[in-house]
């Protein structure tokens, strides 16, 4: 896991790191400006390309100094440095970079108060105005050249955070920032690009290392941690020999109506692709032809709407509930029962959420550590409307804990939020995958991993991390433009064998 730290940890960590490595301070904006030189010389070669770096009084702008120096070692010909000079104060980092830029033949131009602003010619635009050290959103000067820049057509690469964009925490709604096409961060991704709140600003981010002491990120225990590819190689377990159906235990999913029998049958067929031993699909009786033709290997446990149900509860090993379910009193009946008399963690989804969130006396009836899989809406429904995603986690951490259960919130980098205060941004998926079915599916492979006797939480990490690098596998070689939930199903025993591999 990459430990994902605050703004204010990330400059315990740069303090840690400079007395402990030891590495001076100087030297350590020396290797970010070089981590970030590395990036630009590979994505823009073109040495004769006219940039203008943008640079603060701050270490951002000590670093967008530093790269300055270090792109005209390079050969870069067409360099104009600006440096915004509306405080004066400026760190002791900064002046040493200036006093080692003006050495150099590059133009440099200095940005006064209340001065209008020069015309920008340049392709390329290097922000480095202010970085995680921005304390308010912008205003007066800054946030006059912000709306400037944003207003240029130039290409814009930030360094380490676009300037205006809060690192973590809510930021206030239009604040003002500089629109970036990339933003080459240090470290780790902010915390905040993780969240959808920042598609309007961040177009795409990529991390470069400088070196920051692990020992201490992870000392710090952040609530908040990446999933990167190493963590589901950890977590998957491989099939032994002599092991048999019975090793992998036997999930239930109740799903679907008569028109929604494709939910049930995406769910049922996700489980049973994700490796269960068996998996039997509690289905409307007009849904057995569809289930019996697409999938063989499913049992059937059928219903009638208005006939009560007798269902052997000590059969299954795990149980995923709500896609495509409905909400007619059949489906309430289900979900009662089987927060009655099922004991182990249970999977609910989508039309399992809409009833709970109409009957919420059932959250408490919850078994310890059950998943709940909402997307934002579903989410809203069940806990309260949120104005940002931010307040959203929050709350999302705040219902785990006092529920005892697991929450997994759909998105881009779905979160996962343990009822331990833990929240896992996941790193696999694409929007070639924002189809409606996803979910079903993401509900199978859970319920099947529960099933096989992962623990909860390792299910969700695991299951959300399969979806989405299955979704990976598909779409990003070829970039296809969609890829179906049938496809994700399907790929998901390959999907799983690479991650042994
Ligand atoms: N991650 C690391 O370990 C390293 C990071 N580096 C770079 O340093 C910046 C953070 O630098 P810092 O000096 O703390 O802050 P900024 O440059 O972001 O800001 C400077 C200064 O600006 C003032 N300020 C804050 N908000 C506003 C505002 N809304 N309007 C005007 N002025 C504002 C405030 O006083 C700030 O202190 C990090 O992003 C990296 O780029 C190191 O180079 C390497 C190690
Ligand atoms: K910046």
């Amino acid at each position: 896991m990459l430990p994902l730290l605050t703004a204010q940890q990330i400059r315990e960590a740069d303090a840690y790191t400079i007395s402990n490595e030891p590495v001076s301070s100087i030297d350590l904006m020396e290797r970010a400006s070089k981590a970030f030189v590395g990036w630009f010389v590979n994505h823009y070669p073109d040495r004769k390309e006219s940039i203008a770096v943008y640079c603060g009084s701050g270490n951002n702008g000590g670093d967008g100094l530093a790269i300055s120096r270090m792109l005209f070692e390079h050969g870069y010909t067409q360099l104009d440095v600006k440096i915004a000079s509306y405080s004066n104060r400026s760190t002791a980092d900064f002046d040493t970079n200036l006093a080692r830029l003006i050495q150099l033949a590059i133009p440099i131009t200095a940005l006064l108060p209340g001065e209008d602003l020069l015309q920008e010619n340049a392709a390329i635009i290097i922000d480095a105005l202010l970085g995680t050290g921005l304390n308010k959103a912008l205003s007066g000067d800054y946030e006059k050249l912000a709306k400037f820049i944003n207003g240029l057509s130039a290409g814009k690469v930030a360094v380490d955070i676009p300037t205006g964009f809060f690192a973590d925490g809510e930021m206030p709604v239009d604040a003002p920032v500089i629109k970036a096409d990339v933003v080459i961060s240090f470290q780790q991704p902010k915390i905040n690009f993780l969240l959808p709140d920042s598609a309007k600003y961040v177009d795409c981010w990529q991390t470069v290392n400088i070196g920051l002491s692990e020992t201490f990120t992870n000392s710090l225990d952040s609530p908040y941690q990446f999933l990167e590819e190493k963590d589901a190689r950890a977590l998957i377990k491989p099939r032994h020999h002599f092991s048999n159906k019975g090793t992998y235990g036997h999930a239930f999913i109740i799903a679907g109506e008569a028109e929604t029998m494709g939910a049930a049958l995406l769910s049922s067929s996700a489980c049973l692709y994700a490796g269960a031993g068996l998996t039997t699909a509690c289905i409307p009786q007009a849904g057995l032809f569809a289930l019996n033709s697409s999938h063989p290997e499913i049992m059937a446990v059928l219903r009638q709407d208005d006939e009560q149900l007798n269902i052997e509860w000590d059969k299954y090993t795990a149980v995923g509930i709500g896609p495509g379910l409905g909400k007619k009193a059949i489906a309430l009946q289900l979900l009662s029962d089987v927060l009655e008399r099922f004991c182990n963690p249970i999977v609910a989804d989508a039309d399992a959420l809409n009833l709970l969130a109409e009957n919420p006396i059932l959250l408490k009836k919850l078994p310890a550590e059950s998943i709940l899989t909402p997307h934002m809406k579903e989410f809203d429904r069940l806990f309260g409307e949120h104005n940002n995603w931010w307040q959203r986690m929050q709350t999302a951490r705040v219902k785990a804990a006092e529920l005892g259960i697991n929450i997994v919130l759909k998105n881009d980098y779905t979160l996962i939020i343990t009822p331990h205060g833990k929240v896992y941004f996941n790193s696999t998926s694409n929007p070639a995958m924002a189809t409606g079915g996803m979910g079903d599916v993401l509900t199978g492979i859970i319920t099947s991993l529960i099933a096989q006797k992962y623990q909860p939480e390792e299910a969700c990490l695991l299951g959300v991390y399969i979806h989405g690098k299955a979704g990976d596998e598909l779409a990003l070689p070829d970039r296809a433009y969609v890829v179906t939930p049938t496809q994700i199903a399907n790929r998901l025993p390959a999907t799983m064998a690479k991650l042994l591999a």
